[in-house]
């Protein structure tokens, strides 16, 4: 007889959740510490059919964590991989894997109405919130999910009914992302990292001959066998290095100088595509940095305080190095970064900043430093498996329409109480994505003017338009773009096309007396040069449902002049001149902000509060 692999799960669930599980459609974004692990507890539970999206390759810092990946997968596109290992665990499953970013045109709000939950695992604040938005606007139920060392937290959210992602502002998350440390760092973070958790241990801590063997075994499976013979060939010579510092520890300095910050850099640039859309790495020489004095002016009396010139930074390199090897050579256990640690901190200090330099990056004075490098926040994998444990069970509770049972999670190493839990709370009257409207346009951006578009707003409802009143004054913008205001008609003739405006842009539409809501267009390519405006999905009624102002009873259900204003926001100065459509290339400050956040106030709860990595 065959085995039943639900029978299980058909005990605790019953067969109508099993039933549902295996019809359901689920996205999850970001195939990384908590996406992939999110991605197997689907395929596990028998979720019918799952797209993953995910824009990175894999790098060899994943695999302590993300399990989905091995040696032989560095340097492949994450979803792909993901999608390839989690199939194998159950083959009942459909899974599509795109290499993107999310936030690329196709991936458009009936691209996400076409799933039942979102489960976002990503690492950065601007995504994330990309994210909400779109789940806010589609009317689809997201679990937003984090992890910082061993804090977690699992936030469901169901448009207009709980708080979004941003109805409370996130302060910049202090975490970093270590898989660009290697290769392409882009912050002064970055290379803090790279030198104290990678330079570092290199040179003065742990031996890593295990990391070699690993390296070894899988240029034989044949798999990038290019970029495997680059680590090991880095790896060998930074041992040899290593070795070097013992007997000559200052040639050796020079020579560990000459590796990091030129000839691997070197080696970096030869890669074309890696700098396809980035600012590409200026190798420097010892000389070369030796002979740059310039100190910038400072007023500060605390030495570690100042920033130093090039020189003086390649000093503090080989002199931190140099003390650094002999205290390794006479130590009986390998070092470890210490951030009170004179030596140390100089050595990442001068390390981070020569890299900084040769990419083009701010650099920190060594006080800064030692602000960022103590505050560096490792991924645990234990943490990301339970978080995403959390988020699956959210999800669950979405997929069965038991929004009660909804709860924010906080996970804490606490040894009394490792969680907290709260139900969602409601959405913030503040929150912009939770007040705008959001309305799927279609328009044929060759054919379709600006005025066209503005025609539409005027419409009334009944005729799918916007109904704002003959003299509302009503602004249209892309972005921080303002196409369209009073004061600046001559685009009205123009097309989309021709104000670089395609489908897949959000245009929103702003009533410049805060009388309505913010309206967003999501453009979708259409058949006729009239904008046709929907709602999305076409469930009017659910979207009005999700408005946070109440509707006063008079008004009538179909008509969309009863959205009514969030509170009102930032004054905006009237203009003194009509502008010009030269004018409207040059990208200017929206009058009012749109879905800014910047005014939400603070989280509500304490719990809720943890910064997200
Ligand atoms: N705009 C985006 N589109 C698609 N995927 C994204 C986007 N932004 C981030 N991601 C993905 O989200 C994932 C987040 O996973 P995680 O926090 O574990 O980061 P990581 O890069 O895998 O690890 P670490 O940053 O700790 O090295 C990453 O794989 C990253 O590529
Ligand atoms: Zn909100």
């Amino acid at each position: 007889m065959a085995t039943d692999r639900y029978a299980a799960e058909r005990a605790v669930l019953g067969d109508d959740a099993l039933k549902r599980l295996r019809q359901a459609r689920m996205l999850v974004v970001g195939a990384g510490g908590i996406g992939s692990e999110v991605l197997k507890d689907l395929v596990l539970l028998g979720v019918g059919y799952i797209e993953i999206i995910d824009l990175d390759t894999i790098d060899l810092s994943n695999l302590n964590r993300q399990f989905l990946f091995q040696k032989q997968h560095i340097q492949k596109p994450k979803a792909h991989v993901a999608k390839a290992s989690a199939s194998a665990f159950n083959p009942d499953v459909e899974i599509v894997a795109h290499h993107a970013n999310v936030q690329g045109k196709e991936f458009d709000v009936a691209f996400y109405q076409s799933f039942d939950v979102v489960l976002s695992a990503l690492d950065n604040l601007a995504t994330r919130r990309y994210v909400n938005k779109m789940c806010v606007a589609a009317g689809v139920p997201l679990v937003e999910s984090g992890t910082a060392g061993f804090l977690g937290q699992v936030q469901p959210i169901r448009a207009g009914h709980t708080e979004c992602y941003d109805c409370t502002a996130h302060p910049t998350p202090t975490t970093f992302p270590v898989c660009t440390i290697r290769s392409t760092p882009s912050t002064p973070m970055h290379c803090i990292v790279w030198a104290k958790n990678w330079l570092f241990p290199q040179l003065f801590g742990e031996d890593d001959e295990a990391g070699d063997a690993e390296l070894d075994e899988a240029a034989k499976s044949g798999e990038n066998a290019q970029e495997l013979e680059n680590l090991r060939c880095e790896a060998h010579q930074m041992r040899a290095l290593r070795t070097e510092l013992n007997d000559t520890p200052h040639d050796a300095a020079c020579k560990i100088f000459a590796k990091v910050f030129d000839v691997d850099i070197q080696r970096l640039l030869s890669m074309d595509d890696m700098w396809e859309q980035r600012t590409r790495p200026t190798p420097l020489t010892l000389a070369a940095a030796r002979e740059d004095t310039h100190a910038p002016e400072q007023t500060e009396a605390l030495k570690d305080r100042r920033m130093l010139s090039l020189a003086d930074t390649a000093q503090l390199f080989l002199d931190s190095t140099e003390a650094l090897a002999k205290r390794a050579q006479s130590s009986s256990v390998p070092l470890a970064f210490d951030k009170d640690d004179a030596d140390a901190l100089a050595f990442v200090t001068s390390a981070s900043n020569l890299r900084a330099h040769v990419y083009h990056i701010p650099r920190k004075t060594q006080f800064e430093t030692k602000q960022i490098a103590g505050n560096i926040i490792p991924a645990i994998a234990t943490t990301n498996a339970i978080v995403s444990g959390l988020a699956v069970v959210q999800a669950l509770h979405m997929l069965a329409e038991r929004w009660d049972a909804m709860r924010m999670v906080s996970m804490a190493r606490h040894p009394a109480r490792a969680f907290t839990t709260f139900p969602p709370a409601p959405p913030n009257p503040a929150c912009g994505v939770c007040n705008d409207m959001y309305l799927v346009t279609d328009v044929r951006v060759n054919e379709t003017t600006l005025g066209d578009v503005l025609e539409v707003a005027r419409k009334p409802t009944s005729e799918g338009g916007l109904a704002y009143d003959e003299d509302a004054e009503v602004s249209i913008a892309d972005g921080a773009r303002i196409l369209y205001d009073p004061d600046l008609e001559d685009n009205l003739g123009k097309t989309l096309a021709d104000l670089r405006v395609d489908v897949g842009t959000t245009l929103s539409v702003v009533d410049e007396d805060a009388k309505k809501a913010t309206v967003q267009l999501l453009l979708h390519a259409g058949d006729a040069k009239a904008p046709q405006v929907r709602w999305p999905g076409g469930r009017a009624e659910e979207v009005r449902a999700r408005r946070v102002v109440p509707k006063p009873a008079s008004d009538s259900e179909s008509d969309v002049e009863a959205i009514e204003a969030p509170p009102p926001r930032a004054a905006v100065p009237s203009h003194g001149r009509k502008r010009r459509a030269s004018d409207a290339g040059v990208e200017v400050p929206a009058k009012r902000k749109v879905s800014d956040t910047t005014d939400a106030p603070q989280g509500s709860s304490e719990d809720a509060a943890i910064v997200l990595d």
